[in-house]
């Protein structure tokens, strides 16, 4: 059995003392080709092992060395020893002492990789003991030659692995193994035997002529012969000079085969043709079919033609191999040089203290972040900061758990420990912001005035929650605002409408990717003191969360018992929040949780009258919309009839968001004229004139226009067309907003700088709706003088008060058809409401005039206007009822006449909710004589002046004292 050592041809170097006889022999000197082999060895550097190289043998076999020293030098590459395993392809040449030349029977060995060139080492194992004992035996009778055959490819398709030829090899003797064997192979000495391992050296070409033993396999063999050449034969040695030069290419780029070509050059003096054939083909990497085409050519220029042909091969091979190489080289050198660079510049920057790496960079970051507030800073956050910044040392930069780690303390260095704004205990310094910012809301600014007294009795204030209720726009939020400006506090506003989930307000766990903390840790940060305003506006639309309970979570942020250790669940460490100042916002006070309304201080804003609204859009609204429009005082006059009219028209609403929103609308539309002016009067020569109010801005720009081409001698007509296209655009904007002529001024005063002129426009009721449009609301008032069975009722919205009324009408009379039919949206209550009202009408009825069966025999029908607006509430039972009598009696109630009142089965009135809305929106309505429950009285009296001036208020306590009022004005009332 065989095992071959290496797979390719590869030549083990083997120690040998070098032969300068070597030299002697062979080419002489000076001729050409000498010359070359000269040149080759230029390339190769001197070798401190040269003299331990290993050679070719001569193929003559006639060198001094004894076998003994070949057999050394075979064992030594066998052993490995490091300086020979460097160059393991390394060629050899041996000089021989035998008669190879008289072996024509020999061993056959089997060849599975690679043919054996003559001249070149091989080391093969031999794994069938048969084998191995007869090369063993033929050794020793001073014959150690053997046959070495390649084998063929089973079906030639060369598509067998190594191993499983080897295989399939071991089994085959004989005549089958003779089939597989090419018939030309190497007369091969055997070098030595060590266990299975044997060396061969190649010695001259066989030809297999029969078979002579089949187990070992022993053969017959013909000597062959190069077939004669010349040696002066141009094509021969142009060939031959043409595989040197392609060595030489070869080596220039492959380090590889220089270690053959010097111990080739070396041998200088064995150089012949067909050695250096065989050398070619033998170092290239052909693959074994085509050096065995070598092999078999004993046609010396074919030979070499052939070996050119694989050399040829190689240089491409090596010229990719080196490209390859190169831009890997490239590539490597390229980023070493880089982070080389990288790191030299890290170094640097350490050195001069411009940086340090990354983790000692973010430590010191916090430890200088948190630094200022040390003194402040509880000692339990200053503890959990410690830990953290130890842990951040200990993890790796890279790793999840360091930005988490990081992120952690920058919120928790981030935040104000201790840190509280200078708060203002200065009562008339804050009566006056207060009163800068908003008209009115005496209740609210009273409560911030007492706040701040109390801080300053007590030297500090304590964190209070206070509750602004009342409808859109009436100035919840902006007096919030206002507040944290009087207390000299930061301001924060955060919404929760629709807030369901809880860690909006207490945050995320810190295992959760993205972990935010909540609101309030996020406010503070924000805001950089301890102790903020903070505005939670829409508390009553907090949503009702799917995970945990968004109300308890916001009621253990606002509760002074619980806030001076509100945890949050990113931060994990107990905040204080007991100094913050919290007010809340909400439209329905009944929809607050009642826990969190329990502990606020709810401070109602019911809406704004006419007379309020009035202040508020003349000093406040129309001041900032001014501003916020570029436009100046003088430029604009919006008359009081103009603003009574937008009032009263357009805003109706108890709030003055609406307001606001049409009187920028306003300013808007002056902005855009008054610009349109000054482009049109850029076309023209600015000249002073006061131009009377009858009189066209277009006609004074037109003029104007004219005067320019006169003054300046310019007679182009281009400008004058410019100026008059100019005014014609006027006139149409004129057109659109100006409407009447005589109302929008234009005045031009002659001022030190003509850019100085000022235009003033002016808006009163004749033009405001070319501003703001057609009037929204036309009356609230249905009736002047309300009907039989029509009373004017009160009523209360989230938007504010309202009138409303109840009309009742007979559908059918007839004996015995007492009914009542009921339409207009009503809710439950106020259908049990209609129902009590008409049982109570009857009674009363029955009682003023037994004779009258109005309620038995008639089919009634109760309606409430407007039928898209859904209604319910009791406080429509009196209105009711009064409807219902005035449709019994035929009689109509007193004129201007509105009342509101829960009312019981016995006729007792009980008191209502919205006293001031419902009072702003009498009046609103002109109603001028009010009945109100008499439990309502201490509401009603608390409303400021201006709110109840001239109104005729009675407060009731029994249906049958708003009986006198209604119909017999009012005998009995009481005032
Ligand atoms: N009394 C007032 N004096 C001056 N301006 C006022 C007054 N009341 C309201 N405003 C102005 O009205 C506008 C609307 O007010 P704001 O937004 O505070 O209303 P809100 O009550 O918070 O409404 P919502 O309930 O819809 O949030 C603001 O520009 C505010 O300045």
């Amino acid at each position: 059995m065989l095992k071959v050592l290496s797979h390719s041809c590869q030549f083990h170097n083997f120690a040998f003392p070098f032969h300068s006889t070597a030299i002697r022999h062979g080419a002489e000197p000076g001729t050409p080709l000498f010359r070359v082999l000269s040149q080759l060895r230029g390339f190769i550097r001197p070798n401190p092992n040269f003299y331990r190289r290993a050679f070719f043998c001569s193929e003559s076999g006639d060198g001094p060395e004894s076998p003994s020293v070949v057999e050394a030098a075979a064992a030594k590459a066998i052993e490995g020893e490091p300086d020979e395993a460097e160059s393991k392809s390394s060629a050899a040449m041996v000089p021989a002492v035998f008669k190879p030349e008289e072996c024509f029977t020999v061993l056959a060995l089997p060849l599975p990789h690679r043919p054996l060139f003559p001249g070149f080492y091989m080391p093969i194992y031999v794994k069938d003991p048969k084998l191995l004992a007869a090369l063993t035996e033929s050794r020793k009778r001073q014959a150690p030659y053997a046959g070495a055959f390649l084998i063929k490819d089973e079906s030639d398709a060369g598509s067998a692995s190594g191993s499983e030829t080897e295989k399939s090899i071991y089994d085959l003797k004989g005549k089958k193994l003779l089939s597989r064997l090419h018939k030309v192979g190497t007369l091969a000495q055997i070098t030595s035997i060590q266990g299975d391992q044997v060396v061969l050296i190649g010695h001259r070409r066989l030809r297999i002529t029969e078979m002579v033993e089949e187990d070992p396999l022993t053969v017959r063999v013909d000597h062959l012969k190069d077939q004669p050449y010349d040696k002066d034969d141009d094509v021969i040695k142009a060939t031959s000079f043409e595989v040197i030069s392609t060595l030489r290419d070869v080596l220039k780029t492959s380090s590889l085969w220089r270690d053959h070509v010097q111990t080739y050059t070396q041998h200088i003096g064995d150089f012949n043709y067909p050695r250096l054939a065989d050398f070619g083909a033998a170092i290239s990497g052909a693959n074994k079919l085509q050096c065995q085409q070598v092999l078999e050519e004993l046609d010396v220029l074919k030979r070499l033609q052939l070996t050119l042909e694989l050399v040829k091969k190689e240089m491409e091979i090596s010229k990719i191999q080196e490209s390859i190489a190169k831009a890997i080289e490239e590539k490597i050198s390229g980023e070493q040089r880089r982070y080389l660079l990288n790191e030299q510049l890290k170094a640097i920057k350490k050195e001069l203290g411009l940086e340090t790496d990354d983790k000692t960079a973010l430590t010191a970051k916090f430890r200088e972040r948190i630094e200022p507030h040390k003194d402040k800073c509880p000692p339990h956050v200053l503890q959990v900061i410690e830990e953290e910044l130890t842990k951040l040392q200990l993890l790796e930069a890279s790793s999840s758990e360091f930005n988490v780690t990081r992120n952690y303390l920058d919120w928790l260095t981030a935040l104000p420990w201790g840190n509280y704004s200078d708060e203002n205990f200065d009562v008339i310094g804050a009566q006056k912001i207060l009163d800068e910012d908003h008209y009115g809301l005496s209740d609210v600014k009273e409560r911030i005035l007492e706040f701040i007294a109390v801080g300053k009795l007590r030297g500090t204030s304590q964190g209070k929650i206070i509750c602004l209720s009342g409808p859109p726009g009436v100035g919840k939020t902006s007096i919030g605002r206002s507040i944290a400006r009087a207390l000299n506090r930061k301001f924060y506003r955060f919404s929760v409408g629709g807030l369901s989930d809880v860690a909006e307000i207490k945050g995320h766990r810190r295992t959760y990717i993205g972990a935010m903390p909540g609101k309030m840790v996020q406010c503070l940060k924000n805001v950089g003191t301890a102790n903020p305003l903070v505005l939670i506006d829409e508390i009553d639309k907090l949503g009702r969360g799917h995970a945990g309970d968004p109300a308890s979570a916001m009621l253990e942020l606002l509760d002074p018992e619980q806030n001076a250790n509100f945890l949050d669940h990113y931060l994990d460490v107990p905040i204080d929040l007991s100094k913050v100042l919290f007010v809340c916002t909400a439209n329905v006070v009944e929809m607050i949780p009642n826990p969190l309304l329990d502990r606020m201080e709810v401070i109602a804003i019911a809406g704004y009258i006419t007379d309020e609204k009035m202040h508020i859009a003349r000093d406040y609204l129309e001041k900032t919309t001014r501003e916020a429009c570029g436009i100046k005082p003088e430029q604009v006059e919006v008359t009081d009839a103009a603003l009574l009219a937008l009032i009263e028209n357009y805003c109706r609403e108890a709030g003055v968001r609406n307001l606001q929103k049409q009187i920028e609308k306003i300013y808007r539309k002056i902005a855009l004229q008054l610009v349109r002016q000054n482009a049109s009067k850029e076309l023209s020569t600015p000249v002073a004139a006061v131009v009377d109010s009858s009189v066209s801005k277009a006609n004074a720009s037109i003029d104007s226009g004219g005067t320019l081409v006169e003054e300046t001698e310019m007679s182009l007509e281009t400008e004058t067309a410019r100026a008059d296209q100019g005014a014609e655009e006027l006139q149409s904007s004129d057109d659109q907003i100006g409407g009447s002529k005589d109302t929008t001024k234009v005045e031009t005063t002659d001022d030190t700088e003509a850019s100085k002129r000022v235009e003033k426009v002016s808006v009163d009721e004749s033009n405001l709706s070319v501003y703001v449009g057609k009037p929204v609301f036309h009356a609230e008032r249905l009736y002047d003088q309300t009907p039989v069975g029509v009373v004017m009722g009160l009523a209360w919205t989230a938007m504010g008060g309202s009138t409303l009324y109840i009309e009742t009408t007979l559908v059918e009379a007839g004996e015995g058809k007492g009914a009542l039919h009921l339409t207009g949206q009503l809710g439950d209550v106020m259908k049990e409401s209609a129902q009590i009202a008409h049982t109570l009408a009857r009674a009363i009825l029955l009682e003023k005039d037994p004779d009258n069966k109005f309620f038995a025999d008639s089919k009634l029908h109760l309606h409430v206007p407007a039928g898209a607006t859904p209604k319910d509430g009791p406080s429509a039972g009196c209105t009711m009822i009064t409807s219902l009598l005035s449709l019994a009696m035929k009689k109509p109630v007193k004129k201007d006449l509105a009342m509101t009142g829960e009312v019981t089965l016995t006729g007792k009135i009980l008191p209502i909710g919205g006293v001031k809305e419902k009072t702003i929106a009498a009046r609103r309505s002109d109603a001028k004589t009010i009945i109100f429950p008499s439990a309502n009285r201490r509401d009603f009296d608390e409303l400021s002046a201006n709110v109840k001036e001239g109104l005729d208020v009675h407060f009731v306590e029994d249906y049958n004292q708003i009986y006198d009022l209604a119909f017999n004005d009012g005998e009995n009332s009481d005032k």
